[in-house]
């Protein structure tokens, strides 16, 4: 379970996320909203990786302390700087989140990415594929709660099927932002619609 209460977080004297409640049980929410409008910021909040003010807990437990030790994930890039290579990273992963380090490798072989770009680091591959790797980064080790930034922008035709139904599988619980509201429709799950609007969350009942 994510629980947000009073969740507001600002920049220089500018609120980007101005009370935010929420309470996401066992469901899916997709949060749509124009650029700037704070929706990674509320992914990066949750991640615990920015000062906010309020409460965000996950099981129960208080993210901003508790870094990385939740039944949590996210494909936000900048929580993945961690080791010299994306392998190191995916290793370190799998040993705090007890995971498999082969599902990390099934699930580049489906997307079909050629395994030689994890031993780069993230910030030296393509765009494409910092996409593609940073979803496998989230998903391997099967997490209870998810937090997913824009998974269909710069993924290729082929992929994209591929990708759609990696979502589909494997989150049950969490919270997808994107601009493509196609994705509603193709992940064929109930999921709750919200918008950002700024800075609060408004539920969009006419894209269910
Ligand atoms: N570290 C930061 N320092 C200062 N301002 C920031 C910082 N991070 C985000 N912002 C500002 O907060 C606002 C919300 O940014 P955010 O990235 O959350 O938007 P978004 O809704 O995800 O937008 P997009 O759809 O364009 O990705 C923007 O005005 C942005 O410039």
């Amino acid at each position: 379970m994510l629980e947000i209460k009073d969740l507001s977080v600002s920049f220089d004297d500018f609120t980007v996320l101005n009370d935010i409640n929420l309470k996401l049980d066992k469901e899916v929410y997709i949060i749509l909203g124009p650029n700037g409008s704070g929706k990674t910021t509320l992914l990066r909040a949750i991640s615990g990786i920015i000062p906010y003010k309020g409460s965000i807990k996950i099981n129960g437990v208080e993210v901003r302390s508790a870094k990385g030790l939740l039944e949590y994930s996210t494909n936000l890039q900048e929580v993945y700087t961690i080791g010299n290579s994306v392998l190191e990273t995916a290793k370190i992963i799998s040993e705090i989140k007890k995971g498999d380090l082969k599902d990390f490798f099934k699930i580049l072989d489906y997307l079909n990415l050629d395994r030689r770009v994890i031993h780069k680091p993230i910030f030296k591959m393509s765009t494409g594929q910092k996409a593609l790797v940073s979803l496998a980064l989230a998903l391997f080790t099967r997490p209870q709660i998810v937090t997913i930034d824009e998974p269909i922008e710069n993924i290729d035709i082929n992929r994209l099927d591929k990708v759609i139904s990696l979502l589909r599988e494997r989150i049950n619980e969490g919270i997808i932002v994107t601009h493509q509201k196609e994705l509603i429709k193709l992940l064929e799950k109930n999921v709750r619609v919200y918008n950002m609007v700024n800075g609060e969350l408004v539920e969009d009942n006419k894209m269910q």
